[in-house]
């Protein structure tokens, strides 16, 4: 569910008619509901409700200082990535002993910011990360805390490019390995084994490979604490998917997650972490655009935005599918011919939707992007020299600019010739 309806005719963002928002910031621009960003912390909440639990947003979703500090705010922790992600969390008020440190390429800098801000604990991903990790926590006369991150050789079932729970992926340590590696981390003076994590993949549409590496995770749990380690965390990572195409089935709804949760590693004593991104930001954004012109084709008409794949890649990527809606809603019995959406960026690549029904939309004409809050804006770049799209937060009736776009002179200013090149004065 999200807050993004026609009243009126008109698409709101809650109460604010997103007419208005382009008119104020102009297009492309991102839009996020306030509300939807609450509900669905909440609906993770319920899901968990009864365990001991910590919901750490996956910040790689979204990671506008905006955003992580309306979840902060409901006591939602961060799963992050790098270091600035890391300060990006502090900065939004997330209190460091609810961050946790995920990725498997983290440098002895970002672990030494990690330490130095006391977070709950990293997620470790191969023995030379190990060993970096003890070096760095024993020069510092710190202890880590850990989870190793194991590969648990589970079929996400998703978009190749967003599997990460195969064994043939390059991330986490084979689920085999782990008596060895959880005795020899035990036997290191700067790091202490606390829990298991896992994270199969993003934008799963079933439960049932959730099932089963949550399964491998109670049984390594068993074991590891019969061979003597202390497991009193588990990290389940993220990945639950969000529904882009109303036509499709919906996928499992967070109780469902939860419910799987509880069946497979409830009974375990341990303190429960989630690291949702998608679902928690997905549907809490639109991206608006106009058209410039449109534009007859040999099969078909294009409609030619003023967003590019610089600004959404997700489709350009993994030919994912986006709604894509009029601000202003048809009329009943508007007639209904496919055209293909496109950007104006110089790739045969740019382009949004091939052969989409849609209503009559002409030049002016403004439309959304559903489902562009996770994995927009935080993927987007300036590719063609086109700036940075700006981002906009609405609550009830307000809204705010929470990233301005920046000037073209702003964007032309962050390079500087080096000393060698005096400027050409045309
Ligand atoms: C380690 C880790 N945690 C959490 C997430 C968030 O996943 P999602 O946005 O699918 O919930 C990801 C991305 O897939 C991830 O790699
Ligand atoms: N960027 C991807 C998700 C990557 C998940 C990150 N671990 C997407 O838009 O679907």
């Amino acid at each position: 569910m999200d807050h993004f309806t026609y009243r009126g005719g008109r698409l709101h963002a809650e109460d604010v008619p997103l007419e208005e928002i382009a008119r104020a910031v102009g297009t492309p621009a991102y839009v996020y509901s306030t509300a939807t960003l609450e509900r669905h912390y909440r609906v993770f909440a319920e899901a968990l409700a009864g365990l001991p639990h910590l919901i750490a947003y996956a910040l790689k979703a979204n990671s506008n200082q905006a955003v992580i500090a309306t979840l902060a705010r409901l006591g939602a922790g961060a799963d992050v990535v790098s270091g600035g992600e890391l300060a990006r969390a502090l900065a939004a008020g997330v209190a460091p002993q609810k961050i946790v440190f995920s990725g498997v390429g983290k440098t002895a800098e970002e672990m030494r910011a990690g330490l130095a801000a006391g977070i709950r604990h990293f997620n470790v991903e191969s023995v030379p990360e190990l060993e970096a990790l003890d070096g760095v926590a024993q020069a510092m006369g710190r202890v880590a805390k850990i989870c190793f991150r194991v590969n648990p050789d589970v079929d996400a079932e998703t978009h190749e490019k967003i599997a990460t729970g195969k064994a043939e992926t390059k991330f986490g340590v084979p689920i085999g390995d782990a008596p060895a590696l959880y005795a020899r981390a035990a036997a290191m003076a700067g790091v202490e084994p606390v829990g298991i994590d896992v994270h199969i993949g993003s934008q799963l549409t079933g439960l049932h490979p959730f099932e089963s590496a949550f399964a491998k995770v109670a049984a390594l749990t068993a074991s590891l604490r019969a061979a003597g380690h202390a497991i009193s965390r588990l990290d389940l990572g993220g990945g639950l998917g969000i529904p882009y195409r109303a036509s499709n089935a919906a996928p499992p709804l967070p109780f469902d997650y939860g419910a799987v949760i509880r069946r497979t590693v409830g009974h375990l004593g341990c303190e429960i972490e989630i690291e949702p991104g998608r679902l928690i930001a997905g549907n809490a954004g639109v991206l608006l655009a106009s058209v410039i012109y449109r534009k007859r084709g040999a099969d078909r008409d294009f409609v030619i935005l003023d967003a590019a794949m610089n600004d959404l890649v997700r489709p350009a990527m993994y030919d994912a599918w986006h709604e894509i809606v009029p601000l202003q809603e048809p009329a009943p019995g508007a007639a209904i011919a496919p055209a293909d959406v496109v950007g104006p960026v110089c790739e045969t690549g740019d382009i949004f939707a091939k052969a989409r029904d849609l209503p009559p939309l002409g030049a002016g004409d403004r439309v959304a992007f559903r489902s562009a809050g996770a994995y927009g804006a935080v993927m987007a770049s300036e590719y063609n020299s086109r700036p940075l799209v700006p981002e906009v937060m609405v609550s009830g009736g307000e809204f705010a600019v929470i990233r301005a776009r920046p000037t073209l002179e702003e964007m032309i200013g962050r390079d500087t010739l080096p000393p060698w090149i005096e400027p050409a004065r045309a």
